[in-house]
């Protein structure tokens, strides 16, 4: 392992922990705790951003009759949020290791007290060898407070902690040229933050619980990160051994550096 890798905050989206039937994926999770074990025996804390809860409330409550499309949210992430949990400190707890909840707003990194707060709470959880897990409190945060996305939400816990990577899991190997299913398309190793590679986005059909983010929005974030001087990756959360082959400086993802 890298001895300069110390902290590694890892983002994973709804599309990687759920199948096209939107059903939440053990295996899936259980894969991202085993990597996040074998970093904490080499002294590297990871700090999880896990979307998935209006889809996990979703996936219990089925339709509901709640037109208004915040209500809906707010609905459907107060069910599926302590479900994503109870999997995660399930397995966990599997592994040896103790993991907590995090769910925060965009108010909740305002620089004073309330960023400091934030930082308080991470670095005591850190300290004590237990593993944040991050999400947007979808249950409270709305239009003002909103994240544009857990992308966003994932850069600012990178920022606020120092992170040395930023790892952005979604259900595609990196950044294509292309649409990812075209056979025309290739996928781009590295990418310098200058660069314009905006072009290649392609329009996204996602529906009500499957994600708010899509690769404009990633593109943002891996760029304004890097900038930072947090390395930063877009890789496939499905592929085994991302994190640590990651971690290893392999190549794999598309990485984002400051030119
Ligand atoms: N040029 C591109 N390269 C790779 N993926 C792209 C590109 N343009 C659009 N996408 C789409 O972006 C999606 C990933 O973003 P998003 O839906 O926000 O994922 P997540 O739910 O993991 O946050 C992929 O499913 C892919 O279809
Ligand atoms: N906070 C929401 C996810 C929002 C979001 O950004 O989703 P995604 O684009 O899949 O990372 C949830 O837990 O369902």
């Amino acid at each position: 392992m890298s001895k300069d890798i110390k902290r590694v905050v890892v983002k994973v989206g709804t599309n990687v922990l759920t199948n096209k039937d939107n059903r939440i994926l053990g295996p899936v999770l259980r894969e991202l705790v085993r990597q996040i074990a074998v970093l904490h025996e080499e002294d590297i804390s990871v700090i999880l951003v896990s979307s998935g809860s209006v889809i996990a409330g979703k996936e219990v409550l089925g339709d509901i009759a709640i037109k208004d499309k915040s209500i809906r949210r707010q609905v459907y992430s107060s069910v599926g949020q302590p479900r994503m949990m109870h999997h995660y400190y399930k397995t966990v707890h599997d592994y040896g290791l103790r993991c907590a909840q995090v769910l925060a707003t965009k108010r909740d990194f305002d620089s004073g007290k309330h960023r400091d707060n934030m930082i308080n709470c991470y670095e005591g959880l850190l300290s004590e060898g237990i593993i944040p897990i991050a999400n947007e409190d979808d249950a409270v945060s709305l239009t003002m407070s909103m994240f544009s996305d857990n992308d966003e939400l994932a850069s600012l816990v990178a920022e606020l902690l120092d992170a040395d990577r930023l790892i952005i899991l979604s259900d595609t190997d990196g950044l294509y040229t292309g649409h990812p299913d075209d056979d025309d398309s290739e996928i781009i190793n590295e990418v310098k933050t200058h660069e314009n590679v905006e072009k290649y986005v392609q329009s996204s059909e996602k529906v009500e619980g499957e994600g708010r983010g899509g690769m404009a929005s990633k593109l943002k974030v891996a760029k304004g990160t890097a900038n930072k001087d947090i390395t930063t990756y877009i890789a496939n959360g499905k592929r085994e051994n991302v994190i640590v082959d990651i971690v290893n400086d392999k190549e794999v993802g598309t990485k984002f550096i400051t030119a």
